[in-house]
């Protein structure tokens, strides 16, 4: 279904519901730029590292567009687990996961309060940025701690710049690319709105410090487009 949430005024701050969930797919293909080619990225360095018997999460996995391609693609009996706290999201993931007959372990679960099985592989595309900036160091604690020596997590984010001239010119190539999408003027300013304050972007760096600082020896972008990166952190 195309993505029209934002055509009408909106009444509150952006939320993963129902509304949201219906047509997310078509959100994010026309919301992240290179969305298709840091899933293939994320897929590729998953399947290198996932072994025989191996455990990998993707945290707000949303409707499982990404576990789903791993599990198509796996040669092993790894356990593909999905986490998300939207049920309306795992509605769509569940359906989808039934219909493409992927063998992967959905539950509705704060990310934050989960108790993680020690596990090769961890994934976050485009979900730290909701989480508080005062609790979101801890999420990365708790990922690290749960992972196996040289374990790796991969995440995606939507990044800003310090330095405020090249900051707005990202912004500005971004909704360049969203008007390209097909989204008006209307509807990006409405989204940008209710965006503000629930999505909280890091800089490349503080993202990388964020890492380091939470158990991880090495962490360095694979990918990256204007505002949008994709990090590997390797413990
Ligand atoms: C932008 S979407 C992620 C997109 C998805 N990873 C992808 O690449 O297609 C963020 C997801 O994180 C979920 N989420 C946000 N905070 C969460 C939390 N504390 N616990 C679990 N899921 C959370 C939302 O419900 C949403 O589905
Ligand atoms: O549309 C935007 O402005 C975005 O920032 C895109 C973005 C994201 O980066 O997570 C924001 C919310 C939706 O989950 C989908 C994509």
């Amino acid at each position: 279904m195309n993505d029209k949430v934002f055509t009408k005024p909106i009444k509150k701050q952006f939320e993963f519901d129902e509304e949201v969930a219906a047509v997310f797919d078509d959100m994010l293909q026309r919301s992240v730029p290179f969305y298709k080619e840091s899933q293939k990225i994320t897929e590729f360095f998953a399947l290198k590292q996932l072994e025989d018997g191996g455990v990998a999460y993707d945290l707000g996995c949303s409707t499982a567009t990404l576990l789903i391609n791993i599990s198509r693609k796996l040669k092993k009996s790894a356990t593909l687990i999905g986490l998300d706290n939207s049920e309306a999201m795992l509605e769509q993931a569940r359906k989808k996961c039934e219909a493409f007959r992927a063998d992967i372990e959905l539950a509705n679960a704060d990310i934050l309060e989960y108790e993680y099985k020690e596990a090769d592989l961890f994934i976050s595309n485009y979900t730290l940025q909701f989480i508080r900036p005062l609790i979101r160091e801890e999420l990365v604690k708790k990922i690290s701690a749960s992972l196996k020596k040289e374990g790796i997590f991969i995440f995606s984010e939507k990044v800003i710049s310090h330095h405020p001239k090249l900051n707005k010119d990202l912004i500005e190539c971004y909704y360049d690319f969203k008007k390209e999408q097909g989204y008006s003027e209307y509807e990006i300013m409405q989204k940008r709105e209710a965006l503000e304050n629930v999505l909280v972007p890091y800089s490349e760096d503080e993202n990388i410090k964020m890492a380091k600082n939470c158990g991880f020896s090495h962490c360095e972008v694979v990918f990256r487009w204007a505002n949008f990166a994709t990090f590997i952190a390797i413990k």
